[in-house]
């Protein structure tokens, strides 16, 4: 079975709205730091910061609407019900987590992402940019491990002292000495053999792609983002590099996936009209972005150190993301079945 999509959006405007922001946008953010330019650690927040009301959290704000539409269903109070209680038991239990133990839940949070931001990768290439060469599911599999590990794996290769000022960060506002739990992925020995194990995955990957690929283009781009990425990854601070990736690539992406599920927003696409689509969306994502952004407010009374600077309040956030993230994967992976993306 191949991936199923709307293919009734002609694959420029699919290119234009959900693929071409992001490699601009990684392009125009690598350039100063490879012309030597350097870029001021608060300002290096601000993607992250604007996220919490652009494309990064409302992404995940229309996720009560998704698994019928994905189904071709209109949502009933039933379907958005069944959301809100994954939301709440999954979404609350880790919760709890990060208040029992905050160093295993920040290791399950980074493996989540991976994860997530990797499955949001092979559903671009299957069905936004129309790739063929990820025939099997090792292939996949591979491809979900290897574009997950550009944001999660190469900043703490490229970073490791970025990484751990974030990680002690996010520990720190529930148990500050927690973080020492986790010291050994930083170190030297560590690095070093995830580093050529990833980069082992990364060779094969392609490799197999490049064999089974009858359009040598499509597997061009893979290659090219793939690269494109490592070097971006490699190059940009992570917490300025994940918070314009986590906009532009991965939200938009998600959001054109939205897109294409809603028959209105679909319409206004072909009548090549994606403000019209984008305006829906927005719409739809506006409430529950409001009523996060209420709950990460009474998260900062809830947590046992409460943060006073812009990176605790990003810290803060961050925890308010992975709570939410877990749910938000179990459907994505409802959607990921739905339309054959593995299969
Ligand atoms: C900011 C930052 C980090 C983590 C960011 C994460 C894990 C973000 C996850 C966001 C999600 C899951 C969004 C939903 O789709 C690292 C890697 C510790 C490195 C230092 C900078
Ligand atoms: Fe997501």
């Amino acid at each position: 079975m191949g991936v199923s999509y709307r293919s009734a959006v002609e694959l420029s405007v699919r290119y234009r709205v959900a693929l071409a922001p992001g490699w601009v946008a990684s392009l125009a953010v690598v350039a100063p730091f490879l012309a030597g330019v350097s870029i001021p650690p608060a300002l290096q927040y601000a993607p992250l910061v604007v996220s919490a009301v652009l494309l990064g959290l409302p992404h995940g704000a229309v996720d009560h609407l998704a698994v019928a539409r994905t189904r071709g269903e209109r949502p009933d109070w039933r379907a958005i019900a069944r959301v809100f209680a994954l939301y709440g038991v999954v979404g609350g239990a880790y919760a709890v987590t990060w208040f029992l133990a905050p160093a295993a839940a920040f290791v399950l949070f980074i493996a989540v992402t991976w994860f997530h931001w990797g499955q949001g990768d092979l559903y671009a290439l299957r069905a936004l940019a129309d790739a063929d060469h990820l025939r099997s599911l090792p292939q996949r599999i591979g491809t979900v491990l290897v574009r997950g590990g550009l944001p999660m794996l190469v900043p703490l290769l490229a970073f490791p002292e970025w990484y751990r000022r974030v990680a002690t960060d996010l520990v720190s506002l529930f148990a500050p000495d927690a973080v020492a739990a986790i010291g050994w992925a930083f170190r030297a020995d560590v690095r070093t053999a995830l580093a050529l194990a990833y980069g082992a995955l990364v060779v094969a990957t392609l490799a197999v792609g490049f064999a089974r690929a009858d359009a040598r283009r499509l597997w061009l781009l893979d290659a090219g983002e793939t690269l494109g990425l490592l070097a971006y990854f490699a190059l940009v601070p992570p917490v300025l590099a994940i918070g314009v990736y986590f906009c532009l690539w991965h939200s938009l992406r998600h959001v054109a996936r939205l897109l294409l599920v809603d028959d209105d927003a679909t319409a206004a696409l072909q009548n090549r009209d994606p403000s019209a689509a984008l305006a829906r969306f927005a719409r739809d994502a506006a409430p529950l972005t409001a009523a996060s952004l209420a709950l990460l407010g009474g998260l900062y009374f809830l947590v046992p150190n409460p943060p006073g600077s812009v990176p605790e309040w990003v810290a803060l956030y961050l925890v308010f993301i992975a709570v939410v993230t877990l749910p938000h994967v179990v459907v994505v992976s409802i959607m990921d079945r739905e339309q054959g993306v593995w299969a």
